[in-house]
Parts: structure tokens; C-alpha cells; sequence
């Protein structure tokens, strides 16, 4: 046992613990990913509706509130008609842009029929290039834990992000039920969400 009590805690650079967590981490993506891809198009579509009636509870003060929401990609729900309504209820929708591998997501300001180009991964991003910061920040799951970590693609993006800000968003990860694991096994560097939400 004092062999293993040392690493214990997760540290963090080269520990044999992080390489079976990511090991760990990235069959768990693949198995979560391919049964979220299995669901009918209809059953998303209604987990997206039932999402975004508790993501109006939770923010229920929209006027003038920068929210990052995404672009939808791989059976992620949909919330872009949210995003319409958001707006008109005088808030406004940001995006996440991979400007660099390694480096924080910058936000943009999207309004409903803004032009969008493809960036990192073919996801759809603003052409218009003036950078906000989130009053919130809707961060997709791949899978979470009761304790509000969440699991994405494994490129740290989200966490990096969040670390990177001096004001901190409120944070609501978004996903399916049926992806709650009972631990992540969190490591140093993951930044537990406010809130989950799911259905
Ligand atoms: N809809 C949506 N948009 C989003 C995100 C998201 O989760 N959902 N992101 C949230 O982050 C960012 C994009 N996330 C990305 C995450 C990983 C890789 C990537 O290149 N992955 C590597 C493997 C990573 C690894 O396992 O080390 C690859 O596919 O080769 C690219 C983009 C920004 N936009
Ligand atoms: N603040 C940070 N600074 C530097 N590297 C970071 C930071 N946060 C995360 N990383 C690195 O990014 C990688 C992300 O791994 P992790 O399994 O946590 O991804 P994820 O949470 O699934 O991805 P995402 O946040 O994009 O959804 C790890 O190698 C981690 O060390």
C-alpha cells in the first residue's frame, strides 16, 4: 500500500495514475459516444426540449447575459432554437472557438442568421471575430459524476477555458441522463460544474 499511497491524490505529470485514468477515460468516451449516437433523432430531440426548460430555471434572467452555448456536433443535444429564444429575451448567445490546440476556447458573439464558418473538427464557428466572455458557460458532456465533474473529448478545452478566466461563468454541463458514471476520477486539473443538467 505505501507504494500506491503516494499518487493517491492524482498527481498530475507522469504518474502511473493519470495514464490508467486516461486509459480508463478514453474507453469510457468511446463507450458513451457510441450509445448516445444509437438514440433516435426523436429522443434527442425531446431530451434537448426537457434541457432547455431547466436551463430557463436555472438562468431565468436572460437581458443583457452573454451565454455560451455550442454548436451542436456527434448526438450532443440541441439547443440552437434555445439560443433563438435567448435572444429574444435580450440575451445573447456565444460560441466556442478552437483558436489553438493546448489553449483556451475563445467565445463569440452569435446572433440567430450570423454567418458561420467551419473551424476545429468541422464545427460550425462565428466569422465575426469580436471575443466575449460568458456570463455563463454551457459545456456539453460526454459523461458526468454526482459530484458535477464532467467528462468531455478529452482535449481539455473546457477546463482549460474556465482556468483562464478572472471572472468566473456560472457552469452547466448539458447531456443525457443515462451517461452518469460514479466517478470520474478527477484529477487536479478538472474543474467541477454549478450545475448538471440532464434528461
Ligand atoms: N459542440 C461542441 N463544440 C465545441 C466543443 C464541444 O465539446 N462541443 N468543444 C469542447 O471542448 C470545443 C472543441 N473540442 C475539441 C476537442 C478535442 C479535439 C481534438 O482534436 N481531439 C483529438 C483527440 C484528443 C485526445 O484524446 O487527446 C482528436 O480528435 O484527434 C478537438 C476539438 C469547442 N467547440
Ligand atoms: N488548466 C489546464 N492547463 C493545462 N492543461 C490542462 C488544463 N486543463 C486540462 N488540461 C489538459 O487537457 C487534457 C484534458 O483531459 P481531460 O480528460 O480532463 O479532458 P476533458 O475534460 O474530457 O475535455 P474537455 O474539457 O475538452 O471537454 C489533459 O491532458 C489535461 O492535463
Amino acid at each position: 500500500m505505501h507504494e500506491l499511497a503516494p499518487d493517491c491524490g492524482g498527481k498530475h505529470n507522469g504518474s502511473d495514475v493519470w495514464l490508467d485514468v486516461q486509459r480508463w477515460r478514453k474507453a469510457e468516451r468511446k463507450r458513451l459516444l457510441a450509445s448516445r449516437l444509437l438514440r433516435p433523432q426523436a429522443h434527442r430531440q425531446n431530451s434537448s426540449d426537457a434541457i432547455a426548460k431547466q436551463l430557463d430555471l436555472d438562468i431565468k434572467q436572460f437581458a443583457g447575459k452573454v451565454i455560451g452555448s455550442y454548436w451542436p456536433i456527434r448526438g450532443e443535444p440541441d439547443l440552437r432554437n434555445w439560443g433563438i429564444e435567448v435572444a429574444e429575451r435580450g440575451g445573447r448567445i456565444a460560441l466556442p472557438v478552437v483558436i489553438e490546440k493546448g489553449q483556451p476556447l475563445e467565445y463569440r458573439i452569435w446572433t440567430p442568421g450570423d454567418p458561420l464558418e467551419r473551424g476545429v473538427w468541422n464545427i460550425l464557428v462565428p466569422t465575426r471575430r469580436a471575443a466575449v466572455q460568458p456570463d455563463v458557460v454551457i459545456a456539453p458532456l460526454v459523461g458526468f459524476d454526482p459530484q458535477n465533474y464532467r467528462l468531455g473529448y478529452g482535449g481539455g478545452y473546457f477546463d482549460r477555458t474556465l482556468a483562464s478566466m478572472t471572472e468566473k461563468p456560472r457552469t452547466i454541463g448539458v447531456g443525457y441522463a443515462d451517461s452518469e458514471l460514479s466517478t470520474i476520477y478527477p484529477q487536479p486539473h478538472d474543474i467541477p460544474m454549478d450545475a448538471i443538467v440532464t434528461s
